[in-house]
């Protein structure tokens, strides 16, 4: 099975990710991890640091010749602000008069809603730098690295995962709108907010602007889709095997995650159990289901059909407009100590989202079929699947009930409910 790491603060020299458990035989580029790098530091709102951060990759260890060899990958990536923290930020002890002035200048105004004074009383700090430098969304740069090894092992397999922007604060794509796949990627990269739906990406971005000139900050809602899975990976037997409750813990791992849906998620317990699943419907003798709100999983279980997670983000604790704090030093009211920051991080939320939900599903894959090479793994789903008793065979396609329902009495409830007890 696969276990990740990460390691490195926000304006340290590097961030380290190590993979261990991954086969051999998966092709690996740098070139994929730097396209995924490119696409976390995508969406209007953010910040001015995406627009010099370089992501300066070195792939260290578990690779030879653009394949994975079973080792533990090993990947760097340089932090481009490292020259102007050498001092602040030294591993090594340095002369007090660092933090006289400047960047050195202790933080002693906490952020509500940031880890600065949480991270204080927590570890003992007389200001937040060295918690906030390890709590920022930097980090999930060496997690998007990895996932992007996790998303290729998966794509060998014929499984793709798509991420998008679903709202951002109450401006939300409509719920008849189209899903996207992931021959779609492109178009929805492309897109400034990562939406999918362009008429919504208009209001989004205004959305945005208001904000920024506001002095304010926007959260928002994230889906990642995931297509081409093989029914049963996770399992009902014990909470801690159920692929819900991991890609939940996954994705509220994510700095500034506030909610986990899958499907339908919270609307589903606002309807009618009769409307509220997937019913089955035979076509040809296979299984279809006839909606996805169920987002793909029954029982803690994968059932085949698409995968659907959505993560709801909080608006960025660094308000511009800061907001009232104490001055932990004096014990005075005060004002929160503000920095350069994002207005908006919704749209990379989404990115990293994709990576964390890959290395959970790379990590179910593993398990449920094992296997030390790509090809190995290849067989053993192969062998699995061929092995569904034909009775018990589903289909990923959602069918359209409507076109069949004539063929079926879909009452089998009857009229009331005395009927059908009896
Ligand atoms: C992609 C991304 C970018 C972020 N950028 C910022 C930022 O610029 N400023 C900020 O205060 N918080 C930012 N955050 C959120 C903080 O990292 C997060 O709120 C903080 O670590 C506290 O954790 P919590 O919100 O989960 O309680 C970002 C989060 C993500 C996922
Ligand atoms: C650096 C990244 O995001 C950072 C996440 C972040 C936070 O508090 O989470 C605060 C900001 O850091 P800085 O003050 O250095 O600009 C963001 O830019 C990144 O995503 O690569």
């Amino acid at each position: 099975m696969l276990r990740w790491l990460t390691a490195g603060e926000s304006h340290g020299p590097e961030l380290l990710a190590i993979l261990e458990g991954m086969p051999a035989g998966i092709p690996i580029s740098l070139d994929d991890v730097r396209t995924d790098l490119a696409r976390r530091k995508l969406g209007y709102g953010r910040g001015g640091r995406m627009k010099f951060e370089q992501d300066q990759l070195t792939l260290s260890s578990g690779a030879r010749h653009g394949f994975t060899i079973g080792s533990p990958i090993g990947i760097r990536i340089e932090n481009t602000e490292w020259p102007k923290w050498t001092e602040v930020m030294s591993p090594e002890p340095v002369d007090e008069a660092v933090f006289e002035t400047g960047r050195g200048t202790p933080l002693t105004r906490p952020r509500p809603g940031h880890a600065d004074l949480i991270g204080m009383q927590k570890y003992g700090f007389t200001e937040s730098r060295p918690a906030l430098e390890r709590a920022s969304a930097r980090e999930t740069a060496a997690r998007v690295a990895l996932g992007a090894v996790a998303k290729r092992f998966l794509a060998e397999l014929g499984i793709g995962t798509i991420s998008h922007t679903i709202a951002i604060g109450t401006v939300a794509v409509p719920e008849t709108a189209a899903w996207p796949v992931p021959e779609n990627v492109d178009a929805i990269d492309a897109d400034p907010v990562r939406c999918f739906d362009a008429e919504t990406s208009a209001r989004m971005v205004e959305a945005i602007d208001e904000t920024r000139h506001a002095g304010d900050t926007i959260g928002g809602v994230t889906e990642t889709l995931v297509y081409g899975l093989p029914p049963g990976l996770g399992s009902y037997v014990h909470w801690d095997r159920r692929l819900d409750s991991r890609l939940a813990g996954a994705l509220m791992g994510i700095q500034a995650i506030k909610g986990v849906e899958v499907g339908d998620g919270f609307e589903t317990s606002r309807r009618p159990g009769s409307t509220a699943h997937d019913p089955l419907y035979s076509v040809d003798g296979v299984i279809h289901r006839a909606s996805d709100r169920a987002g793909g999983i029954e029982g803690g279980m994968t059932t085949g059909t698409v995968l659907r997670v959505r993560a709801a983000m909080k608006p960025i604790a660094t308000v511009p407009r800061a907001l009232h704090t104490v001055d932990v030093n004096t014990g005075e009211n005060a004002t929160a100590h503000h920095q350069r920051s994002d207005v908006c991080a919704v749209p990379a939320s989404g990115v990293v989202a994709e990576a964390m939900v890959a290395l959970v599903l790379a990590d179910a894959v593993l398990e449920k079929f094992g296997g030390d090479s790509l090809n190995e793994v290849r067989r053993n789903i192969d062998n699995y699947l061929a092995a569904i008793p034909a009775h018990l065979r589903t289909s990923a396609e959602i069918i359209d009930a409507a076109s069949i329902d004539g063929e079926i009495d879909d009452t089998p409830m009857g009229d009331s409910l005395s009927e059908w007890r009896v």
